[in-house]
């Protein structure tokens, strides 16, 4: 039997808040087995984008990039945030290596093409590199992505965190039995968004085709949802949705997603 691997990514609202990112990185510490954390930073990098006088424009969710956007996200999210989550793993104990997409040529990608939208050096992805990631997590190190990967011609692409979480993990079950927790700030997909309690405990295809009809899923909900299924339709072994409580051994209130 393959062992087990979690592949757990936080977004930009639990990174934002100092408190929250400390107690989210001690639960991950101590999740038992090999493990994979993505981060997010899209907030961060408005924020600083904004404070430099440049504008940031999100087409469907994902950030229009253009050179000078490309140069703060890969500032923000491969030095700052990142640098910053390996720090505290560190003091976590637990050993802890950065990586962009070009670090190890770990996640390779082409830019998008243009068709309605020109969404400038955004990547999409073609292919993870699994053996290395491997090489690292038996030699007992915990591999940390930020937002970026590589086109193999010498430029960094922004690829949306999300994203790289679900090609992580679809990328590493060849090797091991994977489970995808996204985390954030909700408890799990909410029945109505202003009640914190009303998690739905399990979506499957129909109950997911239900949620979208009915608008409940919308936001940034909607492209998390896709890479779900995404991951699901290709040999990820499990997907959870929760707060940052969900990694934790006795959790009980997110909300699994099944094919
Ligand atoms: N039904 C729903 N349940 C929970 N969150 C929802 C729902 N519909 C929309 N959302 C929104 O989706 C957001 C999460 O998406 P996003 O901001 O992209 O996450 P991340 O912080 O991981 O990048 C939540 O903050 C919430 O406002
Ligand atoms: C192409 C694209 O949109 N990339 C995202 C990458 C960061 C991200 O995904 O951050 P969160 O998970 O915190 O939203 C962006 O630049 O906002």
């Amino acid at each position: 039997m393959k062992e087990k691997l979690s592949i757990v990514k936080i977004g930009g609202n639990v990174i934002e808040n100092k408190t929250e990112l400390a107690k989210f990185l001690t639960f991950f510490s101590q999740l038992k087995g090999a493990k994979i954390l993505v981060h997010g930073g899209g907030k961060l990098a408005t924020q600083l984008a904004s404070k430099l006088g440049i504008e940031s424009q999100m087409v469907n969710g994902r950030r229009v990039t253009d050179a000078k956007s490309l140069e703060i996200i890969t500032m923000v999210y491969g030095g700052l945030t990142n640098k910053n989550i390996v720090a505290s793993l560190q003091a976590n104990g637990t050993n802890a290596i950065g990586l962009s997409g070009a670090d190890g040529n770990v996640i390779q990608a082409h830019k998008r093409p243009v068709k309605e939208v020109d969404f400038g050096f955004v990547g999409d992805i073609d292919g993870i590199n699994a053996d290395f990631l491997n090489t690292l997590i038996t030699s007992g190190v915990t591999p940390v992505f930020c937002a970026l990967s590589h086109d193999g011609e010498g430029n960094i692409l922004n690829t949306n965190a999300d994203t790289i979480a679900s090609e992580v993990a679809i990328g590493m079950s060849k090797l091991y039995n994977t489970t995808l927790y996204y985390s954030f700030e909700k408890k799990g997909v909410l029945m109505r968004i202003e009640d914190e309690d009303s998690v739905v405990k399990h979506i499957d295809s129909n109950k997911y085709k239900e949620l979208l009809e009915q608008k409940i899923i919308a936001d940034g909900m909607l492209p998390k949802l896709e890479n779900c299924f995404h991951a699901l339709q290709n040999n990820v072994g499990k997907v959870c949705l929760g707060n940052i409580e969900m990694i934790q051994p006795n959790a009980s209130l997110f909300t699994t997603i099944t094919l």
